[in-house]
């Protein structure tokens, strides 16, 4: 297993060119089985989770084909519905081949993705807008098994929870289904509106992407399509709160400004220069005071959950007091009691953390335990005093390109090493 090796007290300073969105690339990847022929999507980003999507499209009979950042994927050759135990345990986000197969071919064998570190996560929502639109679904030795005579309905489906990937599956459903869907208190996030243009490009009917209320006419069939993913916000964010923890300036070239206004708000109020461009964004936090800020994680366009622990750290380094309060998932606080090994003053009550003055900060051992806890303890190591050694970063590649190598080039120490 490998683990990152970070000497701290470095500053950050220079340009990065931020990859493209995991969680685009993954919905806009199983869409691609929705249609009869080949779709070429470009900026997708190289990770765990797209290895892992590559290997359950190749499972599901798809042929996959890289060409650098540009991944082609032919829906024609699909002919095999089973989604199994061993790649969907891999990645939550697995789920989404459920939707597309029982949408196109009438049956699905999708295996239940189970929870994960930072909650439960159940696929109610999933499960019953499908039943909605007339498939039968049974759960059974851990699988989903969907299947529907014909096709799919068009249904109005209300959504009690904003979900994202009950939003996308559901999405994805509706275009190959006989009639209007109309999904109610859908997820906003730049994301699904990603994947809606992306199914438009293959010949899908769809209004209100972006909105809370997305209309989808159905079609008979979806042909391929080209495409391009957009950068990851949340990745860029993660820089820009780096450079702002290191007291440093650093620009993310190849970004979208637009689908990060609650972050850089909450780095401005935390006394951070932020200038936007249209493809790029500047943190400058030389010679200031970085001031500890209020977050409470919402759907989006309020402050992403997936952005909380980072901030997290933020605050530990941060001059105040101030409070994080989780409101998505049950269990999103797991790097906490690492960041209190660092000696960072935080205090738990239910879902809130409430961030003190840290005295200092020094080096640990410790341990990733998901992705963006990962990228909280990087940055905390990179302003640490000594040695910080992360374990389990598999966590971290799951979502993040090379990021020792893009933070090593702003001047990071950070090495991975093989255990
Ligand atoms: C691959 C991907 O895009 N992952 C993102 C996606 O995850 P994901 O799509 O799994 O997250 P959801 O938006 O579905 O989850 C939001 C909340 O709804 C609940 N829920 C969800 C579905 C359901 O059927 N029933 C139910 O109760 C979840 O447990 C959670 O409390 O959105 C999350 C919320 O922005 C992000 O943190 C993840 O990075
Ligand atoms: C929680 C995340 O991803 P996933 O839904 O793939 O677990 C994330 O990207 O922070």
């Amino acid at each position: 297993m490998d683990q990152f090796v970070i000497q701290g007290g470095t500053t950050l300073a220079g340009e990065v060119t931020i990859s493209g969105a995991k969680n685009a690339a993954l919905p806009i990847l199983f869409a691609a089985l929705l249609g009869e022929g080949k779709s070429r999507f470009s900026n997708v980003p190289h990770l765990r989770d797209i290895g892992t999507t590559e290997a359950l499209l190749k499972t599901l009979g798809a042929e996959v084909e890289w060409d650098g950042d540009t991944l082609e994927i032919n829906g024609a050759t699909v002919n095999n519905v089973l989604a199994p135990y061993d790649l969907v345990k891999q990645m939550r986000a697995s789920v989404l081949a459920l939707g597309p197969l029982v949408a196109r071919f009438g049956n699905a064998q999708v295996s239940l993705p189970g929870g994960c570190a930072i909650g439960a996560r159940p696929v109610d929502l999933h499960i019953s807008g499908l039943e909605k639109m007339g498939a039968t679904i049974k759960v059974e030795n851990g699988y989903i098994h969907a299947t529907t005579e014909g096709r799919l309905r068009g249904a109005e489906i209300f959504m009690e929870t904003v979900s994202v990937g009950a939003t996308e599956n559901l999405l994805m459903a509706a275009t190959l289904a006989d009639g209007k869907t109309v999904l109610e208190n859908a997820a906003r996030e730049p994301e699904i509106i990603n994947l809606a243009q992306c199914l438009v490009a293959m010949g899908a009917k769809i209004s209100g992407a972006g909105s809370s209320r997305i209309e989808v006419e159905g079609v008979e069939h979806l042909s391929g399509c080209e495409h391009k993913i957009l950068p990851d916000r949340i990745e860029t964010g993660t820089f820009l709160v780096a450079a702002a923890m290191a007291k440093g300036e650093v620009l993310c070239k190849n970004t979208d400004y637009h689908s990060l206004e609650p972050v850089l708000e909450k780095l401005r109020a935390a006394n951070a220069i932020v200038e936007v461009n249209d493809d790029s964004i500047y943190v400058d936090m030389r010679q200031r005071a970085l001031k500890a800020v209020n977050i409470k994680t919402m759907p989006h366009p309020g402050f992403p959950t997936d952005m909380q622990a980072q901030f997290t750290a933020l605050n530990v380094v941060a001059e105040g007091s101030a409070t994080i309060t989780e409101t998505i998932f049950e269990n999103r606080f797991m790097h906490v009691p690492e960041l209190q090994r660092m000696g960072a003053n935080i205090r738990l009550e239910g879902n809130t953390a409430i961030c003190g003055d840290t005295a200092s900060l020094s080096g640990a051992q410790v341990m990733a335990t998901d992705l963006r806890a990962s990228a909280s303890l990087i940055l905390t190591g990179i302003v640490a005093t000594g040695e910080t050694i992360v374990d389990r970063i598999y966590h971290v590649d799951r979502g993040y390109q090379k990021i020792e190598d893009k933070l090593s080039r702003l001047g990071a120490n950070i090495k991975r090493r093989k255990t």
